[in-house]
């Protein structure tokens, strides 16, 4: 008999509900708050740029003048820099030579292109006509006063971090970090940094913990590293009776499945932990359990490192968004034609390494690497995941599916 499964999105939908997200907040350096979350609306007290300036190289006019008088030879009243503002008055029928990014003097309201016009010593003709406010970057353009730089909630960025510093903010109000323990657990796991003569007969290096302590690295997190545990409830609730005193959140792999080694079950029993999931209606991933202890949550991925991998992509992430005070994120979903066919029974999403080959019409998804929910190398050199739907009875060439991007191959 096979034991009832939940399908992701509804799990990750009911879990999102429980979550009551933590709210206390820290300011911190603008460059100390890149992956944190914005614990505030950040409003513009500033235009940006705050004055007219010119976008281009060239010479600046009146265009209404010009329109008037095509065959004018204008006077160079003076030249206008970036940082070295041109001050003087210029009459109607004068020019400016002026570069990119100088302030727009007053009295000129178009900028002609160098390669537009024909300089004559300190006079200078303009080979076209040109629009009011041509070429010249208006008040506000990036950013006006009012308006939103970030709303609370969103994770920062590299151009948010770009746009806070250019609106003159020297720090950033942000929600605190979560704290997180991620352990490993498994008789047969022997960490590979403290082995010092390889792993004996039925051991495996733990690949698990370095993985998935590497993929949440990023994700506004203390991480403490929680080491190997072995297969034995009582020594399994320990360690998550340890790691909840200081985290918020306990992350282990293996041992969620019910075989008779799998002791996650019974040690969040333990601990106190309320079950809020268990089972996934999806491949790989199907173990995946989360426990609750009272604002607190113990995620116990399966041991099978894609599995684990995947669980912690699509399940796990979102919910950190949401317990550190951040916007839940919902990965980029494109839809791409399949380039491969494959078996599959209803009941059960699937979730299998891909690579996009060909360009334009032509783009299709291929499956990268060997399929088994152990093969660490499907997702290395995979551009992403191809998801395959619960009630999809199979996949043939040309089926369009949605292709979820990991970060590296995105920008
Ligand atoms: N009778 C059944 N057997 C299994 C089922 C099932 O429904 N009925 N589910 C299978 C599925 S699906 C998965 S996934 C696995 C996961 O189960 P567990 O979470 O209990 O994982 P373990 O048994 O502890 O380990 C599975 C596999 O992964 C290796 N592993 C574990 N930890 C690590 C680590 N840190 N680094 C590298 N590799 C690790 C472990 O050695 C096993 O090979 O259960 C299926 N069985
Ligand atoms: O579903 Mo398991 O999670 O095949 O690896």
């Amino acid at each position: 008999m096979h034991p009832e499964t939940t399908p992701l999105d509804s799990a990750r939908a009911d879990l999102l509900n429980a979550i009551t997200p933590r709210s206390a907040h820290e300011n911190v350096p603008l460059h100390a708050s890149i992956g944190r979350f914005a614990a505030s609306d950040i409003i513009s007290t500033v235009n940006l740029p705050a004055t007219a300036n010119a976008a281009v190289d060239g010479y600046a006019i009146d265009a209404e003048t010009l329109a008037a008088n095509p065959d004018h030879l204008f006077p160079i009243a003076g030249q206008a820099r970036a940082g070295h503002p041109f001050t003087g008055t210029i009459a109607k029928d004068e020019a400016v030579e002026i570069y990119t990014g100088a302030v727009m003097p007053d009295g000129v309201n178009a900028v002609a292109m160098h390669e537009d016009c024909t300089r004559h010593d300190n006079h200078v003709r303009f080979d076209k006509m040109l629009q009011i406010g041509a070429n010249n970057r208006p008040v506000g353009e990036n950013l006006a006063v009012g308006e939103i730089i970030l709303s609370a909630g969103t994770r920062i960025h590299a151009p948010m971090i770009g746009q806070l510093a250019a609106a003159g903010h020297k720090t950033v109000d942000v929600q605190n970090k979560l704290t997180a323990t991620m352990l490993s657990t498994g008789d047969e796991i022997i960490d590979v940094m403290a082995a010092d003569n390889g792993t004996g007969f039925g051991q495996i290096y733990d690949a698990n913990r370095p993985m998935l302590m590497a993929a949440l690295a990023g994700e506004a997190l203390n991480l403490h590293d929680g080491g190997i545990v072995a297969d034995d409830r009582d020594a399994l609730a320990n360690a998550y009776q340890a790691a909840l005193v200081h985290s918020d959140i306990v992350i282990s792999s293996g041992g969620a499945s019910d075989g008779i080694e799998d002791h996650t079950q019974a040690a969040m029993k333990m601990v106190g932990a309320e079950c809020a999931l268990w089972r996934l209606a999806m491949k790989p991933g199907r173990p995946m359990a989360v426990g609750r202890v009272e604002d607190k949550f113990i995620f116990c991925l399966p041991g099978n490192p894609v599995a684990a991998f995947v669980c912690a992509k699509l399940l796990i992430m979102p919910l950190l968004d949401k317990l550190a005070g951040g916007i839940a994120r919902t990965p980029l979903r494109v839809t791409v034609p399949a380039g491969f066919s494959h078996k599959k029974k209803p009941g059960r999403a699937e979730y299998l390494r891909a690579t996009l080959q060909g360009s334009g019409k032509d783009q299709q998804i291929q499956i990268h690497g060997r399929r088994g929910a152990g093969v660490i190398s499907s997702l290395t050199g995979a551009d992403g995941l191809v998801e395959i739907p619960l009630d999809n009875a199979g996949v043939e060439v040309g089926m369009p599916l949605a292709f979820l991007p990991f970060v590296e191959r995105g920008l």
